[in-house]
């Protein structure tokens, strides 16, 4: 039996208390609900009575979804089903699998798809040229080269298109990497090929150069490397040159790149160019209630008067602006506290500074380090060690030795009471693996930018 079934009942109660308004609702609505089957990650739920699955699906569908992760701890999807249609669902969920899977052998964030995307006037001609392109790939706006600062939507975007692609045709070869990914398997691939005669290099090239679409995030990253220009060079004729559509992402358009070598400037100038601004005021505001109903936060029923104090105060970063959202609930909740403007302006807290300048603290550092390696904040202060947790955790010590004013006591207390001959251990760790491992080197220096771009 699933985790699921055996904690049903625990889940109806929830929804009871949580989301139905009387008891009414609960004893048509709920109570009558049944599981079907639970299969890989998937609730099917039955509806006894025909008629009611739309309202059933339109009013319950996410609120089933909060309570059976919060339940089980796990998130699963959820399906409702009468006798009639089981068949076709079940065959629907294994398409949609079929369609998961191509999507992430493509690297493809689920959740970045042009349906979640607002478009504001920071955005417009960047998603109109996105959509462009991936109804089009290959033709008129190749390269299609999108610009702008951090956090504002370039992956989003990207990783849209790439979606809309592998839907419409589920044979195209498509790959979204970040400049960083590239890097680096180069640097394995040239490492290893003097090895192994080539043939490291020889799948490295197949890797990249064998695809339909190709998707390159933050290629400022490459730039100033030659063996990397040289060879994402190489990969960009092989595949426009072959029809291919190739996308990039940058923070500067290209002519303001310095270090990027002329050949290659020029090739990203034959296509379009594309730029993301700031958004403005509504439209942070229609991000905000968009990602408040995406993650089923209504719930919480946040008042307005604290939406817009969060859009007026956090300006520049759309990253940042989720990250404000989610403070701003995991207070409430872990706190036990009230979701008001006092509430939001302690959430805020951490993310800016009066004057709006990034001030590099040690959380300012943690938040980058967890996004970077997709760590956990809270393995990042656990006691786990395995290698994927400890690395992180041991740049961390680093970084904020070298970047704050932190003693190492300090330093330890933020990784949740480490003590300082752990925290000096990990330092010199690092600094000895900086002096021969030169992806580790690509990697540190990346998560320098991104902690202050400028
Ligand atoms: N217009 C938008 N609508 C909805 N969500 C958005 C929008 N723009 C950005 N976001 C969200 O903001 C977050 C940061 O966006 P994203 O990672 O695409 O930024 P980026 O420009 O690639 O940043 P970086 O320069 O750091 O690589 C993501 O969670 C993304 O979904």
């Amino acid at each position: 039996m699933s985790i699921v079934e055996e904690k049903w009942e625990e889940i109806l109660q929830k929804m009871k208390t949580e989301y139905c308004t009387s008891n009414i609702s609960y004893t048509t609505w709920i109570e009558p609900l049944t599981i079907y089957e639970v299969k890989d990650d998937t609730v099917f739920i039955f509806v006894s009575l025909k008629a009611s699955i739309e309202h059933i699906h339109d009013k319950y569908l996410l609120p089933f979804r909060v309570c059976i992760a919060e339940v089980t701890g796990k998130e699963y999807q959820v399906e409702f089903v009468t006798e009639d249609n089981v068949q076709v669902q079940k065959e629907a969920v294994a398409v949609k699998k079929q369609n998961d899977a191509i999507f992430e052998q493509a690297n493809l964030n689920p959740k970045y798809t042009f349906d979640t995307f607002v478009v504001g006037n920071n955005n417009t001609f960047a998603h109109a040229a996105s959509l462009a392109v991936a109804e089009s790939p290959g033709n008129r706006y190749n390269p299609l080269f999108i610009y702008g600062g951090v956090g504002l939507g370039k992956t989003h975007l990207m990783h849209a298109i790439a979606h809309f692609i592998l839907e419409n045709d589920p044979t195209k070869k498509v790959l979204y990497v970040t400049s960083e990914t590239f890097t680096n398997e180069l640097i394995d691939a040239l490492k290893h090929g003097k090895i192994n005669n080539e043939n490291a290099t020889t799948s490295f090239r197949e890797k990249y150069r064998n695809n339909d679409v190709l998707l390159i995030d933050d290629i400022q990253f490459i730039i100033g490397k030659e063996s990397t220009q040289e060879e994402f060079f190489h990969t960009f004729n092989h595949i426009h040159g072959a029809g291919g559509q190739i996308i990039i992402s940058s923070d500067k358009p290209p002519k303001d790149i310095e270090t990027l070598e002329a050949r290659l400037r020029t090739r990203f100038e034959w296509g379009l160019i594309a730029d993301i601004s700031s958004p403005d005021y509504e439209t942070r505001m229609a991000i905000l209630r968009k990602k408040e109903e995406l993650d089923g936060l209504d719930r919480y029923h946040i008042p307005d008067e604290v939406l817009q104090y969060i859009a007026t105060n956090v300006k520049s970063n759309i990253r940042e602006l989720e990250g404000s959202l989610n403070k701003l609930i995991a207070l409430a909740v872990l706190e036990n506290k009230p979701i008001d403007i006092a509430l939001a302006a302690e959430a805020l807290k951490d993310i800016i500074s009066p004057d709006q300048n990034r001030v590099v603290t040690p959380g300012l550092i943690m938040n980058v380090v967890s996004e970077h390696f997709n760590v956990s904040i809270a393995d990042l202060k656990g006691k786990k060690r395995n290698s994927e947790i400890v690395l992180p955790r041991q740049v961390f010590m680093y970084l904020c030795n070298e970047l704050t004013d932190e003693p190492l006591k300090s330093i330890g207390i933020e990784l949740g009471g480490k003590d300082h001959s752990t925290v000096s251990h990990g330092v010199q760790k690092i600094e000895s693996l900086l002096q021969e491992d030169e992806a580790l080197n690509n990697t540190v220096n990346i998560i320098k930018k991104k902690i202050n771009p400028i």
